[in-house]
């Protein structure tokens, strides 16, 4: 059996007044992720993940930030289409873990229902979706609620 580990890390903007979409929910928040799609910073750093697992390049050199088709687009797109990238080349995904670095609000929660959405999208138990969330200590942007970032680490296997 093969087995590939990759890495993904994203950052977007916080501003007032928009939606937070967060792991595929919706968080309830005064500040939300400014981006070309939703600005799920979770989701985009799974996908890099996954993509840099199977040495597929990055979100950004599938889904570019300059094409009107991924504008708004829902993140969850993102995800199940580089699932299916990945099957396509005989990859199955193992498990991810997750960390998102953010002031407020706090994301313990939501993190059962993230899990429940994000699973299903790359064929995996929620047993193997294992999500964290740390502040950064008021320190820098994070610390200054101006931005939020996400990493992540996957396993993929094929026969
Ligand atoms: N947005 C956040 C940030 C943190 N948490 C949880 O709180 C714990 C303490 O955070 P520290 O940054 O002070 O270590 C952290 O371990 C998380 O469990 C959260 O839910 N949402
Ligand atoms: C997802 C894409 C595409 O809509 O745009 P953003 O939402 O801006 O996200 P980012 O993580 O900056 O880069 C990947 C992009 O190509």
């Amino acid at each position: 059996m093969k087995i590939r580990v990759g890495m993904g890390f994203d950052v977007h903007e916080l501003e007032e007044g928009r939606d937070f979409w967060l792991g595929g929910i919706k968080l309830p928040a005064t500040k939300g992720a400014v981006g070309h799609s939703d600005a799920d910073v979770l989701i985009h750093a799974i996908c890099d993940a996954l993509l840099g697992a199977a040495n597929l390049r990055d979100i950004g050199y599938h889904f570019a930030n300059t094409d009107n088709r991924w504008k708004g687009m829902d993140s969850k797109f993102f995800l199940k289409e580089v699932t299916a990238m990945l099957h396509e080349r005989g990859w199955r995904v193992g498990n991810v873990d997750c960390t998102v670095c953010l002031e407020k609000p706090k994301v313990n929660p939501h993190i059962d229902a993230m899990k429940k959405v994000l699973a299903p999208l790359m064929n995996i138990t929620e047993e193997d979706v294992s999500i964290k969330a740390t502040t950064n200590e008021k320190l820098g942007y994070v610390g200054r609620e101006e931005g939020v970032n996400a990493s992540a680490v996957a396993l993929i296997m094929k026969d």
